[in-house]
């Protein structure tokens, strides 16, 4: 009986827009939670996204393989299979092309089934392929899927001039701004303005190897439906990029806040770094945390200043916001990199080519490209940790001075630690 009336509130949301979070949600609300566990495996698996279908399947084309590139080229072959009336069954991936002792990255990948240099250890999807020419991967595709490090994307970018249709979709999986004649630019929105096609984003705590290895995580996708919207069937909509993105092991929230999530994910490198410089220094958890917070707080002033249509509640309610800033201060890459500086004394690039075999510690160019943008705009001193970790990186700033340099002053405007310094020597 309990399970006849679940199936049938499935059902009842099939026929609405709702989305399978919400569907999560009556299952909850039928205070039957326990007995909803008891569910055997078969009745839970109904999975609405199955009666999706399109009147032509679309085409999915990703742009970049590296470490995230890769992984998420993963995800959405699995689901171009899973959901074959909805996606092409084949997926294009544009590779950098490079040698590996002696063979192209693109035929080890193609024929191994394995990025060898950025997802090592890893299978790939058969019907994942490798192609080495950017118009050939993107010829035909319906949704194109930017995976790269964001220093690279304005070439890219320009390469796929006059190529991609306005009716072609996309989705920016990158971390970072793109700074130019506009100002400091969302990575989607630059690509919409060069490409004149709708782009939303992807972001989340989501540290490949971990997705890759099928470990569970969350993610935030966000897309704003376009003036030029053909359809259910016919357009890319919020179900189709759940349908995209979302498996067992990497559950997918679609919002409406492409700002702030990309914020949010552009900045927590640049935190990162600081966090890396004070478990670098040994000074332990309570100064990461300290960092996170000072992190945290910048992070949703950056976007209520700038990109006021963010949402605060993005921050804190989403993957992309304070978890993603959590689990890139505990294990992401520019934590390593920021923890190697303060051990070593070496630079942010030598840390990032000695530790990362080729990949990009994102924070490097985001904290240069966040100090020329706040200088721009004369808000430095709004920014403290942003500009001390900038300093470290590019002036070579002592590490030391991270607290005095982030001090938030008192009612008297001055910083406290001076007085106690004053009693201390008296
Ligand atoms: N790796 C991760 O855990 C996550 C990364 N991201 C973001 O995803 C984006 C892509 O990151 P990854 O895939 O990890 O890249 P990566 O850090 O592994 O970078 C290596 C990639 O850059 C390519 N590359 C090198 N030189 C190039 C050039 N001149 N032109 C074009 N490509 C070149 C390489 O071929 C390789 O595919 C970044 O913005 C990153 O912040 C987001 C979430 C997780
Ligand atoms: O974005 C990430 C996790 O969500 C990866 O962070 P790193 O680039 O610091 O590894």
């Amino acid at each position: 009986m309990l399970v006849s009336s679940i199936i049938k509130a499935y059902r009842l949301n099939l026929s609405s827009s709702s989305t399978f979070a919400n569907i999560t949600k009556r299952v909850y609300n039928t205070q039957n939670y326990t007995r909803y566990l008891n569910m055997s495996l078969t009745q839970k698996k109904f999975n609405p996204l199955k009666q999706l279908v399109a009147e032509k399947p679309f085409k999915i084309a990703v742009i970049g393989s590296g470490n995230w590139g890769t992984t998420i080229a993963k995800v959405v072959t699995e689901n171009a299979k899973q959901y074959d009336k909805l996606f092409y069954p084949i997926v294009q991936m544009w590779v950098f092309e490079e040698e590996i002792e002696g063979e192209k990255l693109t035929e080890i990948i193609n024929t191994r089934h394995e990025n060898v240099k950025y997802l090592p250890g890893i299978r790939l999807p058969s019907h994942l392929v490798a192609n080495p020419d950017l118009l050939d991967t993107v010829k035909d595709a319906d949704i194109l899927v930017f995976n790269i490090p964001h220093q690279f994307l304005s070439r890219i970018v320009s390469q796929l001039k006059g190529h991609v249709p306005p009716t072609v979709r996309a989705i920016s999986c990158l971390k970072g701004f793109e700074l130019g004649d506009k100002g400091v630019q969302l990575l989607s929105s630059f690509i919409t303005d060069e490409l004149n096609i709708q782009c939303g984003a992807l972001s989340g705590a989501n540290i490949a190897m971990e997705v890759a290895k099928k470990k569970w995580s969350e993610t935030t996708v966000a897309y704003q439906m376009p003036e030029d919207f053909r359809g259910k069937g016919k357009d890319v909509d919020h179900q189709v990029l759940k349908a995209l993105f979302h498996r067992p092991y990497f559950h997918v929230s679609v919002i409406d806040d492409v700002a702030g999530i990309s914020i949010a994910g552009a900045l927590k490198n640049v935190v990162a770094l600081g966090c890396g410089f004070v478990e670098g220094l040994g000074w332990g958890n309570n100064a990461a945390a300290a960092i996170q917070r000072v992190g945290l707080g910048e992070i949703i002033k950056f976007g209520q200043m700038f990109f006021p249509e963010s949402s605060v509640e993005t921050y804190y309610k989403e993957s992309a916001g304070v978890a993603d800033l959590i689990t890139t201060c505990s294990g992401g890459r520019n934590v390593k990199v920021g923890k190697m500086m303060a051990k070593t004394g070496k630079t942010a690039l030598e840390c990032e080519n000695e530790l990362l075999n080729g990949q990009s510690a994102q924070g490097i160019i985001t904290s240069k490209e966040v100090h020329d943008w706040l200088v721009t705009c004369n808000k430095v001193e709004d920014y403290p940790l942003f500009e001390a970790v900038y300093q470290i990186v590019f002036n070579n700033v002592s590490m030391d001075k991270i607290p005095e340099m982030i001090e938030e002053l008192d009612s008297l405007g001055s910083a406290v630690d001076k007085d106690s310094d004053s009693e201390d020597s008296s």
